[in-house]
């Protein structure tokens, strides 16, 4: 909370002096909340604990997926060879910007294939009546009552995904063939709801997608990765509905092959 009240009232000063829009106006994510925060909102305490349930939010997240997507690599090897050959004919032809990673479909399709079966919650989608719903079916909910969708029900019924229980990281890039953007990392429909869906569905998954896609392309093209000796797939972790990675050894070494140059290819 220190920390934020001094940043807090640094600004406050600027703003006082310049105005809503001075010439260096920091654009992060402080500054768009004191924008938009209004009345008591605007509390050193409130903008402390907002930060800190973004915090929360966009790192655990990011960080299980990360994760459960090694785990996957090291399970799945079959998929190293035609993810590498992906990501060096994109970086070869794009080097390693923005587009590229728009053009790494296998490697979208990887992790969103991970994320539908370890996903960071169970659930999704919770929400508070605070005043009575009534679905189209006829069913209300109460004020007061939390109700949530089973991502993991949707996620592993095989009507939606055939083999659902069995990991396929190319199995959106494939869907993809017929059409282009529904299927892709960011994109949320009722039946994959890795972010959420609607109105609130996650606003940090376009961030994410690319952090997530840069790091496992860089893991790819230049490193391998195996589980320790007799280790596989540990089974998640199951807190109330948060799922976690269980705990296992990855080894990472520099790829077999790793060629003098290969450095200055693929850094970036
Ligand atoms: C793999 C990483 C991530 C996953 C799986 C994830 C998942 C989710 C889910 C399931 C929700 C709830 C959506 C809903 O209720 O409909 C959510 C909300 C949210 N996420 Fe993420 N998230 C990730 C990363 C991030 C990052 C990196 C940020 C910020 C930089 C972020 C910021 C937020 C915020 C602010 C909300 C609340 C949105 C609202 O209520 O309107 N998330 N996320």
């Amino acid at each position: 909370m220190k920390s934020i009240k001094t940043l807090v009232e640094e600004r406050r000063q600027k703003l006082e002096v310049y105005g809503r829009d001075w010439a260096d106006k920091p654009n992060d994510m402080l500054m768009w909340m004191m924008d938009a925060a209004q009345g008591e909102e605007q509390s050193i305490p409130n903008l402390s604990l907002e930060m800190l349930v973004l915090n929360f939010t966009a790192i655990h997240t990011s960080s299980t997926a990360f994760a459960h997507m090694l785990y996957h690599l090291a399970a799945e090897p079959n998929h190293i060879k035609p993810l590498r050959e992906e990501v060096e004919s994109v970086i070869a032809a794009d080097g390693w910007t923005k587009t590229s990673m728009g053009k790494m479909r296998k490697i979208d399709s990887f992790i969103r294939e991970s994320q539908r079966l370890h996903g960071p919650g169970h659930t999704s989608m919770a929400r508070l009546a605070i005043k009575p719903f009534t679905f189209s079916n006829g069913m209300t909910v109460p004020v007061g009552n939390l109700v949530a969708c089973s991502s993991r029900g949707i996620h592993t019924d095989n009507t939606k995904y055939p083999n659902a229980d069995v990991f396929d990281g190319f199995r959106f890039s494939k869907m993809r063939e017929t059409e282009a953007t529904k299927y892709q990392m960011v994109s949320t429909n009722p039946e994959y709801l890795a972010f959420g869906h609607g109105k609130h569905a996650c606003p940090g998954r376009f961030f994410v997608a690319n952090e997530l896609k840069l790091m496992l392309a860089h893991i790819i093209v230049s490193y391998d990765v195996t589980f320790e000796d007799g280790q596989g797939f540990p089974p998640d972790l199951v807190l109330d509905e948060a799922n976690i990675p269980g705990k296992a050894d990855v080894m990472v070494r520099r790829r077999q092959g790793w060629e003098k140059g290969m450095r200055e290819k693929y850094s970036y």
